[in-house]
This record gives structure tokens, C-alpha cells and sequence, in this order.
């Protein structure tokens, strides 16, 4: 078991770093367990087709991660850890290594217990710790985006902007409470009522933040495309595949174009 770099500090309100984000993987690169391994998770059954398209993104990104961006509840770590298995990439999620890393702390009493800002330093070094990795899946936190430092951490690789009508995401949120989402603690009603208030208050206030991710991914044109009138009937994989679609279009395209722009290329490719 190869473990990358953990960070030595302690979990003190001096210092502004938890104790080591344990950040290891199976192959030095940073390689999933191989498919077959993780089908045993049974997420997700993938016809040929699907493992063509998966293997033709696994050339494209050449080691490049995925960052997933998007609001509370917008299926960040859902589709994420679906997309890990259909690339055969790692998954990590930025919430839960922070959580391990404060010895099981949840991120709410983080919040409550240090302060956002506290968690927003975490987070960031967090980011910046995987993205000194390869082959990785990674589902950021809804706020990631707030800060410019982690937008150079996550253009190391390739940013994915799930954008899901707020709606839906309350919804999603409401099925299981808000308990776990500190930032929708202060409004009022009923847990549904919560999460669309406190979700559109945040939207106002992350602006176009999103809109900085290099692919963005409408569950409203997934929707048109397939022919659903509820975009909150759109299953977790026909999602993913969205995604795959998306960063196909782009790393073709820039393929095309390097391989337009710089004939020598493919002889540097060796
Ligand atoms: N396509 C989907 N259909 C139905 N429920 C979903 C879908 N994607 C995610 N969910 C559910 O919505 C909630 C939020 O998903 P999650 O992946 O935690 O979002 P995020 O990480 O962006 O906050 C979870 O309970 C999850 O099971
Ligand atoms: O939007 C945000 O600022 C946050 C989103 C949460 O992650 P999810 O997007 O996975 O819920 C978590 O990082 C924290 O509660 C803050
Ligand atoms: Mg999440």
C-alpha cells in the first residue's frame, strides 16, 4: 500500500490544520482497485457500451482528476463514487477527509466546534493535497468554489459542475434532514422549506462561482434529452454517463485542437 504525503499537524484551535489527511491508495499512481473489484459494490452494472465510453475518457484524461462542483445536494459524492467505479479511478470525497482527519468530527460540529472559516482552511488543504494525485474522482463540498486558491488546486484536473435545479437538491436534502449541512441550520420550517431556503440564499451569494468548472452538466438538459418530465427522476447512472459524455466532448475537442495547433505533438507523445 503506497500512502502519498500525509500532513503533519495537530488538531489545536492555534493551528488552523487538522491532524493528517490520510490520503492512500492501492497502486502508486493512485489506480483503483481494478473493476472487477469494485463491481463487488454492485453500484453499478456496465454494459459494453458503457465500458467503451469509460475506456475512451480513461484515454482522454490521461491521469487527469475529476473534480465535481455543484451545490448542497446536487449528487457530488453520489455520482462521484459512480463515475470512480466506471473509470476505475479512486474516489474521494473532500468532506469525509476532513471528518477522518478530526478523528470522526462531523462536519457540522466542525462548524460549530471551530468555525467556517476553520473548515474552509481544511478544505482547502485538503484540495491541494490531492491534487498532487492522478486518477481520482473527487466530490468538493458545495462551497469549494468560494475560494479562488482551490480553483487552482482543482484545475490541475478537470472540474465538473453538476448543476441541478435547487428544488431538486431540497428535496434530495429534505429526504434525509438537514442535520448534516451546518449552513442550512439557521433557517426556519420544515426540512424541505430549510433546504430550498438556505440553498437559494447561497446560490445568490456563490453568484456564477460554478460557472468556472470546465464542463457543466444540466440535469434540466439531460432531462430534454432523455425524455423525462422530472428531473428528479434522472437515475444516479444515466447522470454519470452525462458526465463521461461532457468530458469526452471537451478532452476530444482539445485534442483535436492541440493535434491541429501542434503537428509535432503526437511525435512528442512518443
Ligand atoms: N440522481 C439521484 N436521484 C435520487 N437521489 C439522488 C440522486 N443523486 C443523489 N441523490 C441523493 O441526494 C442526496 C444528496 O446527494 P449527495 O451525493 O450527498 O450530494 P452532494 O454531495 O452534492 O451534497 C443523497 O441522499 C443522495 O442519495
Ligand atoms: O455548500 C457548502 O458550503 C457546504 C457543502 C457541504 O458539502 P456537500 O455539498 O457535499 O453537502 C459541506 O462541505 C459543508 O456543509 C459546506
Ligand atoms: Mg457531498
Amino acid at each position: 500500500m503506497v500512502k502519498s504525503r500525509v500532513l503533519k499537524c495537530n488538531k489545536n484551535l492555534g493551528q488552523r490544520k487538522l491532524v493528517g489527511f490520510e490520503l492512500s491508495c492501492s497502486h502508486k499512481n493512485c489506480q483503483a482497485p481494478a473493476l472487477e473489484s469494485e463491481k463487488s459494490r454492485g453500484l453499478v452494472e456496465e454494459p459494453s457500451i458503457l465500458k467503451k465510453k469509460s475506456q475512451d475518457v480513461v484515454r482522454y484524461l490521461n491521469g487527469r482528476c475529476i473534480y465535481l462542483v455543484g451545490m448542497m445536494g446536487s449528487g457530488k459524492t453520489t455520482v462521484g463514487e459512480i463515475l470512480s467505479e466506471l473509470l476505475g479511478y479512486s474516489f474521494f470525497d473532500s468532506d469525509k477527509l476532513i471528518e477522518k482527519a478530526a478523528g470522526g468530527t462531523s462536519v457540522a460540529q466542525i462548524f460549530e466546534q471551530y468555525s467556517e472559516s476553520f473548515f474552509r482552511d481544511n478544505e482547502s488543504e485538503v484540495l491541494k493535497e490531492l491534487s498532487l494525485m492522478r486518477r481520482l474522482v473527487v466530490a468538493t463540498g458545495g462551497g469549494a468554489v468560494i475560494r479562488p486558491i482551490n480553483w487552482k488546486y482543482m484545475k490541475q484536473g478537470i472540474t465538473v459542475w453538476l448543476d441541478v435545479p435547487l428544488e431538486v437538491s431540497a428535496k434530495r436534502i429534505a429526504a434525509r434532514g438537514t442535520d448534516s449541512r451546518p449552513l442550512l441550520h439557521q433557517e426556519s420550517g420544515d426540512p424541505y422549506t430549510k433546504a430550498l431556503q438556505g440553498l437559494s440564499t447561497l446560490s445568490k451569494d456563490r453568484g456564477e462561482a460554478y460557472a468556472n468548472a470546465d464542463v457543466r452538466v444540466s440535469l434540466e438538459h439531460i432531462a430534454e434529452k432523455l425524455g423525462y418530465e422530472d428531473v428528479g427522476n434522472l437515475t444516479r447512472l444515466s447522470i454519470a454517463v452525462e458526465v463521461l459524455e461532457q468530458i469526452e466532448n471537451v478532452l476530444q475537442g482539445d485534442e483535436e485542437t492541440l493535434e491541429i495547433c501542434s503537428p509535432l505533438r503526437s511525435l512528442s507523445a512518443g
